[in-house]
């Protein structure tokens, strides 16, 4: 018999995982204590943006094969397998990880479970968690209830969220014991079969490798930025330079992209969650990089406001800004930590008239910024501005030609956030264009 499979937390993560084991064939059950989406998800209705998402959702929904909940009750012993895809954001102190989420989903099944269950951890969370959970579990579980735990990292990308679910590079599995590892060798069958690398392993080891692979990405792309503010003094082609680093293949050219920044609900929060357990471990010395790494990723955003500032001339107060692209990265909704969002917000607050246009994001940045404007579409933006910013490579931003603009801008001055603009293109059309890492003169001080 097919296993049946609860997924708890219906987020960016956990909506992908409910609808991709549905598509592997198995009886799913989302729950979220969040009513809305809950009753979006069962109309199926996805309630964010995630290319092919939607059209899996609606036919798992359609074929009964995955409903959604905000009653445990439900899920407690109907499901043999439970994810925790809950939400682990930054705690609001800014000091490492809240973990109340994760600890609500496991007191909330453990108190409700009587027969055998295994309940999997994907949620990223830090080093120490998956055991201590183990004690809570092991205190809480009913006399007659066999929980097994498993800890078992997500390594998606949003944007290739499905694909990344159903195709994975690498199955990690933090396990005690083989029921958690025969079970999930089940789930992940198909995977498997195409020879996907597994790795068994204890907790710790699953919970550090996919904090040590975001602060892997978070240190590359603050490594190629580190290089673009010396190629922004001195002069240098970064882009250049990345192709030939990538070219050794021990090094790769991927996330050798130097702009504005990384930004998201994961590589930001996870390299500060991780600096602020291994502090709690007396081990701060031992990561202290990734301050670095923040700090610089956080500089990029500063200098493209006063970059905008510079090449108005000083007169940003009152300057006509169009922004193209609020989410953190293209194909995807989110706002959350975006570099885009918070540059606008930046240019807002020093008393640019800003105007914003994304194709998905806008709704999700009005919820949060509501006092910064928001155009429909990219001709309205544009209109009568002073300057462009181009923040999120959106394919649409990427194929603009300066014929494209320059009948609508009042000026012809454009910064290329992520340099995927044909600089000389503009520059024939009489554009003043700069990009990320290129040489400039140099900047006032902060605005
Ligand atoms: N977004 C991504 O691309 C990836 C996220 N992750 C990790 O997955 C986790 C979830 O991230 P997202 O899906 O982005 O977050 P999200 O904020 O989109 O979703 C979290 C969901 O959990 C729900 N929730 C909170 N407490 C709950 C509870 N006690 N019971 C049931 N539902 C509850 C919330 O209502 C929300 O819908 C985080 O730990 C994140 O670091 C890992 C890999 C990729
Ligand atoms: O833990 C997570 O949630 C996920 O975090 C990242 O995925 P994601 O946040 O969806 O996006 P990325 O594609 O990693 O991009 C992150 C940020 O880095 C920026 N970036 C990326 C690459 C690059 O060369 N330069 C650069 O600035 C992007 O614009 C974006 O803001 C990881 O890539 C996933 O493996 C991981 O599962």
């Amino acid at each position: 018999m097919s296993l049946k499979i609860s997924v708890i937390g219906t987020g960016y993560l956990g909506a992908t995982h409910a609808a991709c084991m549905a598509e592997l064939g198995f009886d799913v059950i989302g729950v979220d204590i969040d009513a809305a989406k809950v009753a979006a998800l069962s109309r199926g209705n996805l309630p964010f943006h995630e290319p092919g998402l939607p059209e899996l959702l609606r036919k798992h929904v359609d074929s009964g094969r995955l409903r959604f909940t905000t009653d445990y009750a439900e899920i407690a012993d109907w499901a043999d397998i439970h994810f925790i895809g809950v939400g682990t954001p930054q705690r609001a102190d800014g000091h490492g990880a809240d973990l109340r989420f994760v600890d609500s989903a496991v007191h909330e099944l453990t108190s409700r479970i009587r027969g055998s269950a295994l309940i999997v951890g994907k949620s990223t969370v830090p080093v120490g968690t998956a055991r201590r959970l183990r004690g809570i579990i092991d205190t809480e579980a009913h006399s007659e209830a066999n929980i097994a735990l498993a800890w078992n990292p997500e390594f998606l990308r949003e944007g290739f969220a499905v694909a990344d679910t159903m195709r994975p590079d690498r199955l990690v599995i933090g396990a005690e014991g083989g029921t958690a590892e025969a079970l999930l060798r089940e789930v992940y069958a198909v995977a498997l079969a195409a020879e996907t690398p597994l790795i068994v392993t204890d907790f710790e080891t699953a919970e550090l490798v996919k904090v040590a692979a975001n602060a892997f990405l978070a240190t590359k792309i603050s490594f190629i930025n580190s290089f673009a503010e010396v190629t922004e003094t001195i002069g240098g082609d970064i882009t250049t330079l990345a192709d030939a680093l990538g070219h050794d293949i021990r090094i790769g050219r991927k996330f050798l992209n130097a702009g504005v920044g990384f930004g998201g609900g994961c590589l930001p929060k996870d390299i500060r969650a991780l600096q602020a357990r291994v502090s709690e471990l007396g081990l701060s010395h031992t990561m202290g990089y990734l301050a670095e790494v923040d700090e610089i990723n956080l500089r990029r955003r500063e200098r493209v406001v006063r970059l905008a500032n510079s090449m108005l001339s000083d007169k940003l107060v009152g300057a006509r800004i169009a922004v193209l692209g609020v989410t953190f990265k293209p194909d995807s909704d989110d706002v959350r930590d975006s570099p885009a969002l918070d540059i606008a917000v930046r240019l807002f607050n020093a008393g640019a008239d800003v105007l914003v246009y994304d194709p998905k994001g806008n709704n999700n940045a009005a919820e949060r910024f509501p006092r910064l404007h928001y155009a429909n579409d990219l001709p309205e933006a544009v209109a009568q501005a002073d300057l462009v910013l181009l923040l999120t490579e959106w394919a649409e931003f990427k194929a603009l030609v300066p014929a494209d603009l320059e009948d609508v801008v009042a000026e012809r001055r454009i910064i290329d956030g992520r340099n995927v603009l044909a600089r000389g293109q503009w520059e024939d059309a009489g554009w003043e264009i700069v990009g990320m890492g290129q040489h400039h003169p140099p900047l006032d001080g902060e605005l």
